[in-house]
């Protein structure tokens, strides 16, 4: 099984490209199954949860093919099995994500309940609830959600849609299965995340009649059939920063080519905050950053875009365990996405947890430093933050159980050795 061997300590300098968002590329490659024409995805980033989501795809008879250029193309005409096996969805929470356009185009879906990151309960009764509105009959039977439309209806109908508190695959689901329904849909307290404007554009070029995506409120009115389209993949917000992460902490200058400033304000606000120097140039995103012992550890509290998003709250953590002072983070998103605490702590940081609270010590100007250890990655988010905290590290840190951090990260570790870290898969 793969591990990072990080030797901490060197500076971060020179040019890194953010691939395609994990989180729209995903919803994306669903979105093709809703027409029979072919649909060219580019900028498609090459991950594990990419890979999953292509067999998902090809399992159902779909042709689906990745050039080298990055581009993803899917003619979904022939798709045979509108199912999504177990077997191929265990691993990724993306893979309910053929629920909707399934339902949509084809009037039935068996969809295994999903997998993903372990950090919390992570139901999907809101998607359920939101298509039985349009009409679907579903029953959740052996670990299956089942789906159909009642005898004699062909289309899902347009309705109204509160969920109880705001989800992104939720809202995703719903835009996608919209798209196709008779009527008109209104989704309220809807998902603004950069990934459902991403995904909505592509519905758009596709024919489907959606306004209000980047707002909580979005309305759809269905159309009879949608058509091919090509679209290219949003850059990866938590990539992006995740790299500005790792350079603050570690110190340097490192410019993130395709990174986009407007997606990641909640964050990048901290980090000047904290002393980090951030600015747009051609081509990307400048970050300069003297080092953790310069910086001033930022408290913040996880919530929905475009707030602080929670697939940041590990990574940031680390910088706030090298940085100076105390800082308290609250995570509101998920209930269990603190697992990443018992690892840093091994790296001898302090962090005390109390229930959803975090409070952090800074190290920097305590005479004490991180110093390695081998440590183990528990979900896609905290490999990351363990990744950072080995950057900065005293001596070797090893990370274990990187089967996460490959679900969702594009060759980070070449990324890493480009800038110049110490960083080796053994
Ligand atoms: C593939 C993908 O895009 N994953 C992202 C997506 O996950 P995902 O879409 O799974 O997260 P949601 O936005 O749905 O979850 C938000 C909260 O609502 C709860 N909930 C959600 C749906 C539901 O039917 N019932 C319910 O109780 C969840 O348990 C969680 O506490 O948004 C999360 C929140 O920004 C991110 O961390 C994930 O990276
Ligand atoms: C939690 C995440 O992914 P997923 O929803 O796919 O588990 C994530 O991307 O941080």
């Amino acid at each position: 099984m793969d591990k990072l061997l990080i030797r901490g300590g060197r500076r971060l300098q020179g040019e890194v490209s953010i691939s395609g968002a994990k989180n729209a590329a995903l919803p994306e490659l669903c979105a093709a199954l809703l027409t029979a024409d072919p649909v060219v995805l580019a900028n498609v980033p090459r991950l594990q949860d990419v890979a999953t989501m292509q067999r998902l795809i090809a399992n159902m008879g779909v042709a689906i093919e990745r050039q080298s250029d990055g581009r993803v193309h899917v003619n979904a005409s022939g798709l045979s099995t509108p199912e999504a096996p177990y077997e191929l969805v265990k691993t990724m929470r993306a893979s309910v994500l053929a629920l909707g356009p399934l339902l949509a185009r084809f009037g039935e879906a068996t969809v295994s309940l999903p997998g993903g990151c372990a950090i919390g309960s992570r139901p999907v009764d809101q998607h359920i609830k939101g298509l039985q509105a349009m009409g679907a009959e579903i029953v959740v039977e052996h670990g299956y959600i089942i789906a159909k439309l009642p005898a004699g209806r062909t289309r899902l109908r347009g309705a109204r849609i509160t969920t109880d508190m705001v989800t992104v695959t939720g809202t995703e689901n719903f835009l996608m299965a919209a798209t196709l329904a008779e009527g008109e849909t209104v989704l309220e307290n809807a998902a603004q995340e950069p990934e459902i404007v991403d995904l909505a554009e592509m519905l758009i070029a596709m024919g489907a009649r959606i306004e209000g995506h980047g707002s909580s409120r979005i309305r759809i009115v269905g159309v009879e059939r949608l058509h091919g389209c090509e679209h290219a993949v949003v850059a990866d917000r938590i990539e992006t920063g995740t790299f500005l992460c790792a350079v603050a902490a570690a110190g340097g200058d490192v410019l993130l080519r395709h990174a986009r400033a407007d997606h990641l304000d909640a964050v990048i606000d901290k980090l000047c905050e904290a002393g980090v120097e951030i600015h747009s140039e051609a081509g990307g995103l400048r970050v300069r950053s003297n080092g953790a012992e310069q910086l001033k550890a930022q408290g913040f509290r996880t919530t929905e875009y475009p707030g602080f998003p929670t697939d940041m709250q590990a990574q940031f953590m680390a910088l706030n365990c090298v940085a100076q002072g105390t800082a308290t983070v609250t995570e509101t998103i998920f209930e269990n996405r603190y697992m990443h605490v018992d690892e840093l702590l091994r790296l001898g940081a302090r962090i005390q947890v109390d229930g959803r609270v975090a409070v952090v010590e800074g190290l920097a100007g305590s005479g004490v430093r991180l110093s390695g250890a081998t440590v183990m990655a528990t979900d896609l988010r905290a490999s990351a933050s363990l990744v950072i905290a080995g950057l900065v590290a005293e001596g070797e840190t090893v990370v274990d159980r990187i089967y996460h951090l490959d679900r969702g990260y594009d060759c980070m570790e070449a990324k890493l050795r480009g800038i110049g870290a110490d960083i080796q898969r053994i």
